[in-house]
């Protein structure tokens, strides 16, 4: 079922088929009614959703109105907790867990998070102080020795530091040879130790880590065994205290293609079950290059002639499009793992001793680093490139991954320059801009293909500060920021056809904006909406209308298109952007209701 909706609807095949028989063990041992389940990202959850009542629903996994592809409180009473983001669960099982204490329950919280997740520094905020409280929480670590790509650090290392059985026999025989030849004390201690193997062989793997931080350590535990797990729930079940359980598994398990390509089949888009071969994508010009694969070749380009520029991934080299970079330049590329409060602070670092660090992150995980970014890297206005893919909607794993809010969140931050493409050429040469300019700067951009535009050969430095008027006309001025520059333009020449003549421009800049162009259109035509793909509040028309009231500019006819002030659902790229009203057909009725008005408004001050 996991398999066939997912070659049908995308998702996140590999990290599901590695959970299977983890997830019907912990609900045959827990009462998950009453017992809580916290999935660390969530993008594991199928078999939990299958089992918990949405087995009906299944085929309508991720799409437009359909059942989420991670937990979500409103979708059931089995999802305790909402994820999307790493490293969440422990926090929240530990806050369910004290909660069930005062409450004078019995009833556990069971945090399931993976060895990637653990990379990050919240998972180990909580674990600090789990064993501190010393409750009866449980924290199952799903090892599969993979984040996307496979997982990076030095924790990952000591996870799989796995003694084989033959050295911890020999190593075993040693110990009792050297303690038998000690006359007297030596056969009592032989005697002592033997009572107490198991945590003998607990200091010899990764237990030790856990106790360290006062956890009961069980594992590694075979993870497609059902009947071992069942067996070690159910141990876990009754012990007092915090206790973590460390099983194995292997992602894609059960699907040939996804166990011998676990990083291609992390998430996927629709495919073919029998050969495994993706159906392609549907967004964006059809046979155009992704933003993320031109922002990876443009910057492996940028640093051939610029050795002081390196790279750096909190965990998603495939996702960012740095892999090509990672193979040019291994010493300038840095995976940090899940961890974009530590990769931004880490960029700030490099840039004081001169470098041009450039950090790859989906907007919706710099979210993480928003004090990193105001406190370390805008505060000592220092030279970070951010490229921030995934901006604006990225569709079907919704609400937790839209990038809805950068704009607003980086626009306020002194000395922050922030610009947007309005297409994958110009991508390449605000790149090349980002990082000639000496100073915080950040380019977001869209998931998906680009629009199929003309390459040009060279990169071009964009002039600090400036816009583009792509079209002349009287009656009304849209003026757009990347991904909406397009549909502005479609919107433009759609409303001509009705003797509209609508001005457009391409801001390139949301900061600073280029003032100069924006006031004598707004004078020219004396109406303007502005449109977005980031919440209105706080976004790129905030800070047009802010700066046209300050210089006394404002027109009789303002409107901002972008996302509402709600939590976007999940859905395809094309549906939600309508739903929003930011393509063209959205922009061309705004544009319509605005003139409207605006003529009822001049008819009333007549009449
Ligand atoms: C804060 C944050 N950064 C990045 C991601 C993207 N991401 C989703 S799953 C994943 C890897 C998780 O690895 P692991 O926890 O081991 O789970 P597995 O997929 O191996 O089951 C990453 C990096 C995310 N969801 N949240
Ligand atoms: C679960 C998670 O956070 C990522 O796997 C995310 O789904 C990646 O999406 P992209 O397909 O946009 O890389
Ligand atoms: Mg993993």
């Amino acid at each position: 079922m996991i398999i066939c909706t997912v070659a049908k609807n995308g998702g996140h095949l590999a990290p599901n088929l590695g959970v299977v028989e983890l997830t019907l063990a912990l609900h045959y041992v827990f009462d998950t009614a009453a017992d809580r389940i916290i999935w660390d990202v969530g993008h594991q959850a199928y078999t939990h959703k299958i089992l918990t009542g949405r087995r009906s629903q299944f085929h309508t996994l991720r799409q437009y109105q359909g059942i989420s592809g991670f937990p979500r409180r409103s979708e059931s009473k089995f999802d305790a907790f909402g994820t999307g983001h790493s490293g969440t669960s422990i926090s929240a099982a530990l806050g369910i867990t004290v909660a069930k204490a005062l409450k004078e329950s019995s009833h556990r919280a069971i945090a399931v998070i993976g060895d990637g997740s653990m990379t990050g520094g919240m998972a180990f905020e909580a674990l600090n102080h789990a064993g501190d409280l010393n409750k009866n929480l449980i924290v199952v670590l799903n090892d599969n020795e993979m984040s996307i790509s496979p997982n990076v650090g030095a924790l990952s290392s000591f996870l799989s530091r796995k003694l084989s059985n033959k050295t911890l026999m020999n190593l075993k025989k040693d110990v009792e040879d050297f303690l038998k030849s000690i006359p007297g004390l030596g056969p009592n201690i032989l005697q002592i130790l033997k009572r107490s193997e198991d945590s003998l062989m607990t200091l010899l793997t990764p237990g030790m880590l856990f106790q360290a931080l006062d956890f009961h350590y069980i594992g590694p535990i075979k993870g497609h065994r059902l009947d071992r797990l069942i067996e070690t729930f159910e141990t876990a079940s009754h012990i007092e205290g915090p206790v973590l359980i460390h099983v194995m598994t292997q992602k894609g398990k059960g699907y040939k293609p996804a166990e011998c390509d676990p990083t291609s089949f992390h998430g996927v888009g629709s495919f073919d079950i029998a050969t495994g071969e993706s159906c392609g994508s549907s967004n964006g010009g059809a046979c155009a290059p992704s933003y993320t694969k031109v922002f990876g070749s443009s910057i492996t380009s940028l640093a051939e002639s610029d050795p002081k520029i390196v790279a750096i991934t909190a965990a998603m080299p495939q996702g960012t499009g740095l892999e090509g970079f990672s193979q040019r330049f291994p010493a300038r590329f840095f995976d940090v793992g899940i961890a974009e409060q530590h990769a931004v602070t880490f960029a700030a670092g490099l840039a004081t001793e001169g470098f041009k660090p450039v950090v790859a992150i989906y907007s919706t995980f710099l979210q993480r680093a928003y004090d990193q970014i105001i406190h370390d890297v805008c505060l000592q206005n220092l030279h970070v490139v951010f490229a921030m893919d995934r901006a604006g909607i990225v569709g079907e794993d919704g609400p937790t991954h839209h990038g809805a809010f950068d704009l607003s969140f980086l626009r306020h931050i002194p000395n922050m320059v922030v610009m947007a493409p309005k297409d994958e050429n110009e991508l390449r040469h605000m790149l090349k801009t980002a990082v000639e300019y000496n100073g915080p700067v950040a380019v977001r951009y869209p998931r998906g293909n680009g629009l199929g535009v003309a390459m040009d050969e060279d990169f071009h430095t964009l002039p600090m500060g400036k816009g583009e008027l792509l079209r002349e006309g009287n009656d009304l001025l849209l003026i757009a920021a990347g991904s909406t520059v397009h549909p502005a333009m479609e919107a433009a020449e759609r409303l001509e056809q009705n003797n509209i003549r609508a001005a457009v421009i391409n801001a390139r800049f949301i900061k600073p904006l280029d003032q100069e162009l924006i006031l004598s259109w707004t004078r020219k035509t004396g109406c303007v909406i502005t449109i977005e793909e980031n919440v209105i509040q706080g976004g790129f028309g905030s800070a047009i209308l802010e700066m046209l009231q300050e210089a006394g500019c404002l027109p009789k006819s303002f409107l901002r298109l972008g996302l509402p002030d709600a939590f976007v659902p999940h859905g395809s790229q094309k549906i939600i952007r309508n739903l929003c009203g930011i393509d063209a057909e959205g922009i061309e009725n705004a544009a319509y209701t605005l003139l409207k008005e605006r003529h009822g408004q001049i008819l009333r001050a007549i009449g």
